[in-house]
């Protein structure tokens, strides 16, 4: 039995150009991602991930090419329909967590559970729920500055899940966390993902990470090299790097 792909993509391009220069930061891209898998996408530093994660998130366009996300074609859509797309289908997960000072981890989540109910009419967790499943059921009243970095994270992976995106996608949610605070949120995305069914990209250049994957894509000069799926994905604890 086939099923469709969530994403679809073919030949996507993405060049800069600055002043005399181009930069090709995608070139030729094919690209099928599907409902419920947990991707990781490998590369080092400037081999186009964000560039791809970006398109895929209707947060910029490429220069050429195609991007469908279920029956919508994303490359065809303008800003006012790339916004809606944004809120009703993404979630989004930074390297640096982008909570609100003045409001508590629960209210953080709250916030855009609240959101997402009113304006769009969703069903969205319970945000008290989500915040035990990334394991912050004691820390739920704590303000973002009471909170490590990690459970800064896992509280901004709480917010993104909450709202039941379609998809997650998160550009390297490691990168500033040491490796056993980074191995907490990679279980809480990991859990997340089992847990919801949410279709998770992760890119990162730590190759250590693909161990835990369904499938791995990488990328090189824009290009994808590679991709495997993982006969037997890891537990996120038995990482190491
Ligand atoms: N706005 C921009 N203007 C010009 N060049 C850009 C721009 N954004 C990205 N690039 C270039 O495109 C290439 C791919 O960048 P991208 O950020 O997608 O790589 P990356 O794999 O995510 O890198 P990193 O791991 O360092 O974040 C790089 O050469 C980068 O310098």
């Amino acid at each position: 039995m086939t099923t469709a792909p969530v994403f679809h993509a073919r030949g996507l391009a993405k060049t800069y150009t600055m002043g005399e220069v181009q930069v090709h930061a995608l070139r030729n891209v094919d690209l099928d991602l599907y409902a419920g898998e947990f991707v990781v996408i490998l590369g080092p530093s400037g081999s186009g991930k964000s560039t791809l994660l970006n398109i895929l998130g209707g947060l910029d366009a490429p220069t050429a090419g195609t991007v469908e996300f279920r029956d919508h074609v994303l490359t065809d859509a303008d800003d006012r329909a790339l916004t809606q797309y944004r809120r009703e289908h993404v979630g989004f997960v930074f390297q640096f967590y982008n909570l609100i000072p003045a409001l508590t981890a629960f209210e953080n989540v709250a916030l855009v559970t609240a959101l997402a109910t009113e304006k769009h009419g969703k069903a969205t967790a319970d945000p008290a729920q989500v915040l035990r499943l990334v394991g912050l059921g004691e820390r739920m009243d704590n303000f973002p500055a009471q909170l490590s970095g990690g459970e800064q994270q896992r509280v901004a992976i709480a917010r993104a899940v909450a709202k039941r995106p379609d998809v997650l996608l998160c550009d390297e949610p490691t990168g500033a966390l040491d490796v056993g605070t980074g191995k907490l949120v990679l279980q809480a995305l990991k859990t997340a993902n089992r847990e919801f069914g949410t279709l998770t990209v992760v890119i990162t250049h730590n190759v250590a990470v693909a161990a835990m994957a369904d499938r791995v894509l990488k990328l090189r000069d824009g290009q994808i090299v590679s991709d495997e799926a993982v006969a037997a994905p890891v537990d996120p604890e038995a990482l190491a790097w």
